[in-house]
């Protein structure tokens, strides 16, 4: 496999170097927009959109994240050597968790807002979605993840762990996902072990389990969602969105 080739710190270098060239923003950018909020008419807005639109809305600017991290993902050394079916299981699976750990690269923990539309919301924007305790979660763990201020690097490799998970359920090649696994776990352990911060490992994976029950979380309210409103997701989400969540 090219990943058993490469020496780990080539494969550091490729995985943080994938994730800059994929990071739809980068950290600067977000930073000077961190206290450009909504007017109260602003919200009051998107507090009046109705359910199905305020959904639609927000499905077509997480595709965006998504379509980056699809992008992340190939780049991630090993992966496009994998089958297609594993490819499909690793992206339905964890690609909506690394869009929720690169949130966290626009979240602003002081004023618990996120960026969403060019400004910075609180959870109150988000209102008319109904599902107030997914948009809890988020910011939740938005929060928690901000508090182990992770660098770029460490995020890259984080994301790169998350998305390879010999665990998802319906792998053809489990074999072959474990070994990028490994691969990926050496490249973070050796980093950590670099940055002096062996401790962060297990607390990441702790993350992990988090992430995975926030995403079920969102699939949860996705179906109830489209069964209320079963043509808005069926002719106005985005075909990505759809293919990997519904
Ligand atoms: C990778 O990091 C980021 C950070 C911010 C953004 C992006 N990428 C993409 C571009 N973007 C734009 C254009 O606004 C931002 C965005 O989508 N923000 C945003 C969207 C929805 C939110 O809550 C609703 C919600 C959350 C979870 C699951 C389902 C949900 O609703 C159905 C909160 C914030």
């Amino acid at each position: 496999y090219p990943t058993s080739m490469m020496h780990i710190e080539e494969v550091c270098a490729s995985i943080v170097r994938s994730h800059r060239e994929t990071s739809q923003y980068r950290v600067e950018e977000l930073q000077a927009l961190r206290w450009k909020l909504f007017s109260r008419e602003e919200i009051h807005a998107y507090q009046s959109k109705s359910m199905d639109e305020m959904w639609q809305h927000c499905a077509l600017r997480l595709t965006d994240a998504v379509q980056y991290v699809v992008e992340f993902a190939k780049r991630i050394p090993g992966f496009r050597q994998l089958c297609q079916n594993d490819q499909i299981v690793l992206l339905k699976n964890g690609s909506m968790e690394v869009v929720l750990v690169r949130m966290t690269r626009a979240f602003n923990t002081e004023n618990s807002t996120v960026f969403f539309d060019g400004k910075f919301a609180g959870t109150e924007l988000f209102k008319a979605l109904a599902c107030s305790d997914l948009i809890a979660a988020v910011f939740d763990f938005a929060h928690s993840l901000c508090a182990l201020r992770l660098t770029e690097q460490q995020v890259a490799l984080f994301s790169a762990l998350v998305l390879i998970n010999s665990d998802r359920p319906c792998l053809e090649e489990r074999g072959r996902v474990e070994r990028v696994k490994k691969e990926v776990e050496l490249a973070l352990s050796h980093t950590l072990h670099r940055d002096n911060q062996e401790g962060l490992m297990n607390k990441l994976y702790q993350k992990v389990a988090i992430l995975k029950s926030l995403c079920s979380l969102h699939i949860e309210k996705l179906r109830w969602f489209r069964q209320l409103y079963p043509l808005t997701v069926h002719s106005l989400f985005p075909p990505l969105y759809k293919e990997l969540f519904a």
